[in-house]
């Protein structure tokens, strides 16, 4: 039987959905890979009329993942760019949008920041200031209220989204599914049937899955998720991916300085000068504690 090219649009433990022009297939690995994420595109055999098992994963443009000392979790692959939405209330961790933010410098990956919920004024200034450290270290920032503005929320991002390969992701509560909703009118019927597809009618809601936009290029949605780790992420890899410190990089003491607290640090130095944020300093310890604990 002939190969066939498809999409990778949901993954569910070792069961995966295809879109193979327009039609879906469920597939699987050959033995027992794990290795296939969504948005990858894969060379799959038919082995009946809506099944097939995946021969070959072509080659990547990028692949964001991440991980814990024991193990690593693939997000998405192909992906051009992430917004991670945030909201006026409730209250978003700065943690894991600068956790966002680094693993798309670390995988080549564009990264933006939506400010959703705009309606609730009392709490806009105060998000505002919070999402202007992102604004002031190059991340474009958009902001929208899905529920209060939606013409103008689908006019903002719809052509951000158009030919590219786009990732959602947000704690819980910032407005992730109605933006998604807003995007993809015909997404809950897509979910359904993926989850039909996938899962035999159970009610599986917490997968990551891929619609095809209409203007061209497709939305990832992704699971809100508590953590994310990036021990996969070595120290050179980290300190590149704070992209506030590649001014001052090469300025410190030491060669092979790790900027936790050398003497004559340069990074150290911006720090005190308030020229790179403490939040984001603290983090980075956080990081290369976390890379150093790696077991694998
Ligand atoms: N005021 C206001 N509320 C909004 C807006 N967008 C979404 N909400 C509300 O925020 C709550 C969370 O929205 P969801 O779209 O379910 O958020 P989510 O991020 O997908 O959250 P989970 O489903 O928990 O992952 C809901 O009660 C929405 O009605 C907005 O622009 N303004
Ligand atoms: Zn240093």
């Amino acid at each position: 039987m002939k190969e066939m090219l498809g999409t990778i649009v949901a993954a569910h433990g070792r069961h995966y959905l295809a879109d193979v022009d327009g039609r879906m297939l469920q597939c699987v690995t050959r033995g027992k890979k794990t290795n296939v994420a969504v948005g990858d595109i894969v060379h799959l055999k038919r082995t009946s009329d809506d099944q097939a098992v995946i021969e070959k994963i072509d080659e990547r443009k990028t692949l964001l993942y991440r991980s814990d000392q024991y193990k690593s979790k693939l997000l998405a692959a192909n992906v051009t760019r992430l917004f991670i939405v945030v909201a006026t209330e409730p209250g978003f961790t700065d943690d894991l949008v600068s956790r966002a933010l680094v693993a798309c410098e670390a995988a080549g990956v564009e990264a933006h920041l939506i400010l959703n919920k705009t309606d609730v004024e009392a709490q806009l200034p105060r998000a505002r200031e919070r999402v202007k450290v992102y604004a002031d270290l190059g991340y474009p920032v958009h902001e929208v209220s899905a529920k209060r503005h939606p013409e103008q929320t689908v006019a903002t991002l719809a052509p951000l989204l158009e030919g590219q390969s786009s990732i959602l992701i947000g704690q819980s509560g910032m407005g992730k599914s109605s933006l998604v909703n807003l995007l993809v009118p015909e997404a809950d019927a897509a979910v359904r049937e993926i989850s039909e597809a996938l899962d035999a009618g159970k009610h599986t809601t917490t997968f990551t899955r891929l619609y095809k936009l209409p203007g061209g290029g497709a939305l990832i949605d992704s699971p809100g998720f508590q953590e994310f780790g990036l021990y996969h992420l070595t120290e050179g890899m980290l300190e590149r991916a704070f992209v506030e410190f590649g001014p001052h990089l090469g300025g410190c003491k030491f060669y092979n300085c790790r900027h936790l607290a050398e003497p004559h640090c340069s990074i150290l130095q911006a720090v005190e000068d308030g020229k790179i944020a403490r939040m984001r300093h603290d983090l980075y310890k956080q990081l290369v504690h976390e890379s150093s604990q790696t077991l694998y």
